[in-house]
Order: C-alpha cells, then sequence, then structure tokens
C-alpha cells in the first residue's frame, strides 16, 4: 500500500452544523512518518483525526486509511488479526469511567490482553513507568493516563491518531512516549498523526506539519525539506521577549534562535481568525 492515509476533496459538516468543519482536503500521508496537526481552538483537528478514524461517515470525498475506507464495518488489517487498523486517542477516550474505579493495574490490563501482547505491554510500562501492583483510585491524574496509554497502545495499529492526550504527562514521560512512537514508526510499517497546542520537545520528532484553519488545509510543511533551525543569537532574529521568530523564502521557513515548533505555531495562528477577536475587545482587569 503506497500511502498510510489517502484523502481527497473530503468535506464533512456535522449534521446540527452551521457550516462544514472541514472544507476539501486533500492529503497524502505516507508509512513510517509523524505528522503534526497544527490550528487553531476549532480548526479541525479533531474531527479529522476522527474521521480518519472512522468515527463519523463522510460522504463527501475519498478517505483511504492503509487503502481501505476507515467507516466500513470490514475496515480490518488484511491478514493480521494482531494489528488494528487505526487507534484514536482523544478527549472522549481520556473520559473512560474504568480509571476512576478500585481495581488493580494488572488486573485491569490483563482485562484487555495483556498477556497476549505480553512483550509489547512490558515495554510500554517500562517506557511509561506504570506499576502493576499499583491501584486506579489511588493514581494522580498523569499516572492514571499514563496506564490509559498503556492500555491505548497495547495492540498495535497501522495508523495512530492521537488528539491532544499527553497534557496531564510530566516533560520525561511525554518526551519517552514520543521517543517510543518515533522508534515505532521505524521499525514497522506504521504512521502517527498527532495533534496538540504543545510544542515543547517537538522540533525533531515530526516529518510533516499540517496547519488547519478554519477546516482548510492551509499549508503543509516537510519537516526535512521546509523547516531549518538557526542557530542565531542576533537580536534582530528574535522578538521582544527574546523567543525565536519565523521568517520564510518561498518553501523555506526559518526559525531562529530556539529549536521549537513553537514560534511556528504562533506565527501561522496569529494570522488565523479568532471570532473573538472580530466581536468583542480583550476584557480590561478593573485593578482599582
Ligand atoms: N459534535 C459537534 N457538533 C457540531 N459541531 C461540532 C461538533 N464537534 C465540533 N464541531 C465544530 O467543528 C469545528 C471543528 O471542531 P474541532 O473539535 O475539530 O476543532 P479542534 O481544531 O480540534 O479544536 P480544539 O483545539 O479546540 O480541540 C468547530 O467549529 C466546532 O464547533
Amino acid at each position: 500500500m503506497s500511502f498510510a492515509v489517502e484523502v481527497e476533496k473530503l468535506t464533512y459538516e456535522f449534521s446540527n452544523g452551521s457550516k462544514p468543519s472541514l472544507v476539501d482536503i486533500d492529503l497524502q500521508i505516507p508509512w513510517s512518518t509523524r505528522t503534526l496537526i497544527v490550528g487553531a481552538n476549532g480548526a479541525g483537528k479533531s474531527t479529522l483525526l476522527k474521521v480518519l478514524s472512522g468515527k463519523h461517515l463522510c460522504r463527501d470525498g475519498k478517505i483511504l486509511v492503509n487503502g481501505v475506507n476507515p467507516f466500513s464495518p470490514a475496515a480490518t488489517v488484511n491478514g493480521d488479526d494482531e494489528c488494528l487498523l487505526t487507534t484514536y486517542l482523544g478527549t472522549e477516550w481520556c473520559h473512560m469511567s474504568v480509571i476512576n474505579r478500585d481495581i488493580g493495574v494488572s488486573e485491569l490490563l490483563e482485562s484487555i490482553g495483556f498477556a497476549h501482547f505480553r512483550d509489547r505491554g512490558d515495554l510500554l510500562c517500562k517506557i511509561l513507568d506504570v506499576d502493576l501492583q499499583w491501584r486506579m483510585f489511588r493514581l494522580s491524574d498523569g499516572q492514571k493516563r499514563r496506564v490509559q496509554l498503556v492500555m491505548g497502545l497495547l495492540k498495535p495499529w497501522k495508523v495512530l491518531l492521537l488528539d491532544e492526550v499527553t497534557v496531564d504527562l510530566d516533560v520525561i514521560a511525554r518526551s519517552k512516549l514520543l521517543q517510543f512512537l518515533k522508534w515505532e514508526t521505524q521499525t514497522r510499517q506504521c504512521s502517527v498523526i498527532y495533534a496538540t497546542h504543545i510544542f515543547d520537545g517537538l522540533a525533531d520528532w515530526p516529518d510533516q506539519l499540517l496547519h488547519l484553519k478554519a477546516g482548510r488545509l492551509v499549508d503543509l510543511l516537510d519537516l526535512h525539506k521546509n523547516v531549518q533551525f538557526t542557530a542565531s543569537n542576533d537580536s534582530a532574529g528574535n522578538d521582544s521577549a527574546g523567543n525565536g521568530t519565523v521568517t520564510q523564502t518561498g518553501d523555506l521557513v526559518s526559525i531562529t534562535r530556539v529549536e521549537s515548533l513553537h514560534p511556528l505555531a504562533v506565527a501561522w495562528l496569529s494570522q488565523d481568525p479568532n471570532e473573538l477577536k472580530q466581536s468583542s475587545p480583550t476584557p480590561q482587569p478593573n485593578l482599582r
């Protein structure tokens, strides 16, 4: 199969929506790659990930994941019962009720086939520092999220759709998780698509960057070809707060000083429509 994901002329509108949440999207995501989706609140990131996961039926446009329509009941990985076509880990998944129950972590993991995927499960527990002796109701939010991630990633997938599920993780756990996902894409044929507002530690993680703006795909950058980080400390290259700045010459985006995608996300989003900005002035605090 040539691409992990192929999308043509995809337009999607919720049945109760007043306008389409995704408009005329064309996209090809190669195998063994990591894609980051950048966009303002409401830009369509979650909707795109859910459509790709087969959660929403999309009548307009073509969507293929591993060559099959992810909404189709027959959307499985040909000849491989051990691998899921897609895994979507998003907000609703984060709120699964079982994580607050008085249940042991090993019992919880056994109930979803830990024994069958023992090597992968042990590796995930090690990476996410999960102790099988823990009891769920005694854990912190971040520890619960780590157990959930072990559960969500236990069964291998062809395409992983991550909808900002790392907010509760400490920096070490997040970094190890990102390294694990990178290793996965390098060692078996799979791809990861990750929507996030947190750009720390991501500079050398993605292969490509998508920018969604009001449901449209407005930028698609190949990180290896179109983005460079320059080491210059010269003040002309930085904003007043000393953060990196972004300049674009043709297809090449240069990010100065900081090796981070944060300045690029800020540059993109600062040009995006923001209904709040247009409708009312920012309220000023009353300091009297
Ligand atoms: N269940 C729904 N019913 C109707 N409209 C929806 C629904 N979910 C999302 N939308 C609309 O679709 C558009 C895209 O929403 P989406 O959740 O995909 O944005 P997002 O980029 O993931 O935003 P955020 O960064 O806030 O998570 C928004 O205009 C939103 O109001």
